[in-house]
């Protein structure tokens, strides 16, 4: 069985099953700050489990370049993980369902411009993937005593290839 993933444009619907897209698109929610500012409200679903508080970190992540070898997927047990880009730079964001406490068949996603991602929790990812350099996220997750970290090793691995569709 071929081991390649295609790469599909970031959804909402896409990636519902996994988690939220943060992104400016459309109408904002409410116009603040004397008109100047638009606020797209309240768009993550975030979980921090019990015992956990919401924590801001920042990760300076390596650019990869495709076609990008997936040798390990993991999953926060204990609470979601957004990653926001502080670059406009589009990045990789690799998700797999679960069938029975292992990692299904991942997909592959490229983000927009400025689209952010939250993943809910438990639910399998790559790493943060930038795809450029600086990889700047800020990275909302859980703060607690618990790992809150699952890790499985792919061997084989799975590449990652660009969609021949892209423009
Ligand atoms: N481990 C860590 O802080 N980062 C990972 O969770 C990740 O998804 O990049
Ligand atoms: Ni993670």
């Amino acid at each position: 069985m071929s081991r390649e993933i295609t790469i599909e444009p970031l959804t909402p619907d896409a990636f519902a099953p996994f988690g939220d897209v943060l992104d400016a698109s459309g109408q904002p929610d409410k116009i603040i700050n004397a008109g100047l500012c638009g606020r797209h409200h309240d768009l993550a679903q975030m979980d921090f489990g019990q015992g956990g508080r919401a924590g801001i970190s920042i990760f300076n992540a390596q650019a990869r370049s495709l076609p990008y070898a997936v040798t390990l997927l993991e999953r926060h047990p204990d609470g979601s993980q957004a990653f926001l880009p502080l670059t406009a730079n589009p990045f990789l964001v690799i998700v797999a369902p679960d069938n029975a406490g292992e990692p299904g068949v991942p997909r592959a996603f490229i983000t927009a411009p400025h689209q952010g991602i939250n993943f809910y929790r438990s639910v399998w990812h790559g790493v943060l993937t930038p795809l450029s350099a600086p990889g700047l996220f800020a990275v909302v997750d859980r703060i607690g005593d618990t790992p809150n970290l699952e890790e499985v090793l792919l061997d084989p691995p799975y590449l990652i290839v660009p969609s021949t569709s892209e423009p």
